[in-house]
């Protein structure tokens, strides 16, 4: 420990004083070393972040090169721009998500949730749209009513439900871990049922990533808002921290006896030893998360609905990936079965089809998506 703290400000010693870095840059290293020898800032998994950040040092110290490039590289994940505090943005490199509190206002929500409800009871037609309803309950007798409504995807051609991806308050966020250029590549507003007694309100866990043909992974960024007081009762997300900095993981269907969701695939041989953290959170509460941290969401066992709206951002200069070959194949499959059926396009439709038609420019300028 002695020779760790020791190496710790000989490292600031040498870096800052020297250093063409910006103040922000110059206290973001600071906190960064000091942290990572005390565990002070997280109560995270302490040893698994000391070691990384410790390795992380090491490669700093031996090249000793305090220009702003090697700092990029030290800080991968997020932008300076005067929003995120240094300890917001420690915090995302080393667990991969960052919680805002009460970045939603109740109006805007209630809004939401008012458009959420003309859809269900079908007073609106959305071009794209897809409304999904828990396998517990597709393959039942059960007549659906609006209450049959596990999920809406793609809502971007719903003005009202749209506006949340364009929140000012929410950009702002955005544009740290994306840049200023913004597309908006794919929206949900869930709405997890109280479980059919089945477990089948569930989620998997998952990384995002697995469902995007476009890269690079850490300039997309999911923002996710609870439309309600969210518990580990009624489904919280529930999230691995740290496990952005790992790779995409191959995905499958669950074993699951009561069922699973169409395209609910979850990371194969998960570990449910692993520590994990249930993020609880209040109406209007906002997480931002990189698309390779695992996470997914328990049961709901509540009678109540579960609602959270969210979106997937990526920077305009991302560019697509060809998947065939790779872990994300299965997933191009289904994707381009549904896609097939639900435009009745025939023939030469590609993954990347399928995304350019969703993505709708929020900031900024498109570039390649
Ligand atoms: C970061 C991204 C993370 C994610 O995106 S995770 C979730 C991804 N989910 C999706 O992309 C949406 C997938 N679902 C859909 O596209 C549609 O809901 C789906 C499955 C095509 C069904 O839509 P429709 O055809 O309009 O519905 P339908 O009532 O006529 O049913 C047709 C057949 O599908 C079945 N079905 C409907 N909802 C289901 C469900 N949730 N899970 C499993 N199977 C389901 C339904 O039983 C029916 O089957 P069958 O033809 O009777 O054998
Ligand atoms: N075999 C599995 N593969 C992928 N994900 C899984 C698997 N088993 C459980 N999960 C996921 O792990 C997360 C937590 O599941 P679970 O509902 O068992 O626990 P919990 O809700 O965290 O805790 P509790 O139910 O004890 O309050 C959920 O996202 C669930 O879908
Ligand atoms: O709201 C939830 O349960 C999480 C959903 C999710 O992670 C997803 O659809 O990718
Ligand atoms: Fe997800
Ligand atoms: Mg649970």
């Amino acid at each position: 420990m002695l020779v760790c703290v020791r190496t710790c400000v000989r490292a600031c010693v040498c870096v800052l004083p020297s250093a063409p870095l910006t103040y922000g840059q110059q206290t973001f290293l600071l906190l960064y070393l000091s942290s990572v020898f005390t565990g002070s800032y997280t109560g995270l998994l302490p040893d698994r972040n000391m070691s990384r950040a410790a390795d992380r040092l090491r490669l700093l110290i031996n090249h000793l090169d305090p220009s702003p490039a090697s700092i990029v590289s030290f800080i991968p994940y997020t932008f300076e721009t005067d929003l995120l505090t240094p300890e917001q943005r420690v915090f995302y490199e080393e667990n991969g998500f960052l919680l805002i509190k009460n970045l939603v206002s109740e109006e805007d929500i209630d809004r939401f949730r008012k458009a959420f409800e003309r859809i269900c009871r079908q007073e609106v037609k959305v071009p794209g749209l897809v409304v999904m309803r828990d396998v517990a309950i597709a393959k039942s007798e059960f007549v659906p009513d609006q209450k049959a409504v596990s999920k809406l995807q793609d809502f971007q051609e719903d003005p009202e439900l749209f506006r949340y991806c364009s929140l000012p308050q929410i950009l702002k966020y955005v544009e740290c871990f994306t840049g200023p250029n913004i597309m908006a590549m794919h929206t949900m507003l869930i709405n997890k049922p109280p479980d059919a007694g089945k477990k089948t309100s569930r989620h998997p866990m998952h990384q995002d990533l697995h469902y995007f043909p476009f890269r690079p992974a850490d300039r997309i960024v999911c923002s996710w808002t609870a439309m309600e007081k969210v518990t580990r009762q009624n489904g919280c997300l529930v999230v691995l921290p740290g496990t952005h900095q790992g790779t995409l993981q191959e995905h499958d269907y669950p074993e699951w006896e009561g069922g699973v969701n169409k395209m609910y695939h979850g990371v194969r041989g998960y570990d449910p030893q692993q520590p994990r953290v249930h993020l609880e959170m209040e109406k209007g509460d906002t997480v931002f998360f990189h698309p390779l941290l695992i996470h997914g969401s328990g049961m709901n066992q509540t009678q109540g609905f579960r609602k959270a709206i969210s979106c997937h951002y990526a920077s305009g200069d991302c560019y697509y990936i060809d998947v065939k070959g790779t872990t994300q194949e299965n997933i191009e499959n289904e994707a381009l079965d549904i896609a097939v059926r639900k435009y009745g396009v025939e023939g030469d439709v590609h993954f990347k089809d399928v995304w350019m038609i969703r993505g709708r420019l929020v900031q900024g300028e498109r570039l390649s998506l």
